[in-house]
């Protein structure tokens, strides 16, 4: 589906990772891990070309960029913006329809059904600043189930969120994948990455390891997870 030739991520010319290639396979679930800052999240930027790479190229193989779900890390988002609950998981409608045009019937089915999917159906109305940080990220979760995108990018989608929903976040991802969407995620939990995702690309500092997590996962476990990998 994503096809990197020696793709290296950065800002302004200065690389914040080491040159990549691989293949981001159509139907794949990928974590993304690797210490803070050695890149992640501006990867996951780069191959929807909100980035682009010092160098290298980012290819498409069904040739244009394919339909994206994208869900920024939690700090990047406004949670003051003044919307309900409905609003914002209606927006994952948007590409189905014109931003000017109401929502039909059958959108309008679809919001309802993401909504109490995830379990908010008697906050719908409310205001999204009046949400813990678990029910947003839950109203993220379902804005993602009403776009139904081929591709799926997340970061760190449990940051600050517990146990018991982090189970049911992880568990849509996992629905979402058997549903036949592509899931690249950003994850800091190394026993859900081995435990849920068949494959890891692990960012180090001057080294990349990309491949079946029973492999690439010992290397960064056997590295004390926050210590710079060698090749
Ligand atoms: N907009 C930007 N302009 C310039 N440099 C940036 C920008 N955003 C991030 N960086 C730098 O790029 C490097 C990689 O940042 P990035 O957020 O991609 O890392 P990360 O692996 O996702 O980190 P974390 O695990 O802490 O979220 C960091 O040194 C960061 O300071």
């Amino acid at each position: 589906m994503i096809e990197l030739e020696r793709v290296v991520p950065g800002y302004q010319g200065r690389a914040v990772a080491p040159a990549l290639s691989g293949t981001f396979h159509a139907g794949g679930m990928t974590a993304v891990i690797g210490a803070n800052g050695t890149g992640k999240s501006t990867l996951l930027k780069t191959l929807i070309r909100l980035q682009a790479p010092v160098s290298g190229k980012v290819i498409y193989t069904r040739g244009a960029m394919p339909r994206v779900a994208w869900l920024p890390q939690l700090a990047e988002m406004d949670r003051q913006f003044p919307a309900t609950v409905y609003d914002v998981v209606s927006m994952g409608s948007w590409p189905a329809r014109s931003i000017f045009s109401g929502l039909t019937h059958r959108c309008r089915l679809r919001v309802a059904e993401a909504i109490e999917r995830v379990g908010l159906s008697a906050m719908a109305k409310q205001p999204i600043e009046t949400l813990s940080g678990g029910q947003y990220q839950r109203m993220l979760f379902a804005r993602l189930l009403v776009q139904n995108a081929p591709l799926v990018l997340l970061d760190e989608p449990f940051t600050g969120i517990d146990v018991q929903t982090t189970n049911f976040l992880m568990t849509l991802i996992r629905q979402m994948h058997e549903e036949g969407q592509t899931i690249i995620t950003v994850l800091h939990d190394n026993e859900l990455v081995e435990r849920f995702f068949p494959d890891v690309l692990l960012l180090g500092p001057e080294t990349t390891h990309w491949g079946a997590t029973s492999q690439v996962l010992p290397r960064y476990q056997s590295s004390g997870s926050h210590l710079a990998l060698s090749a």
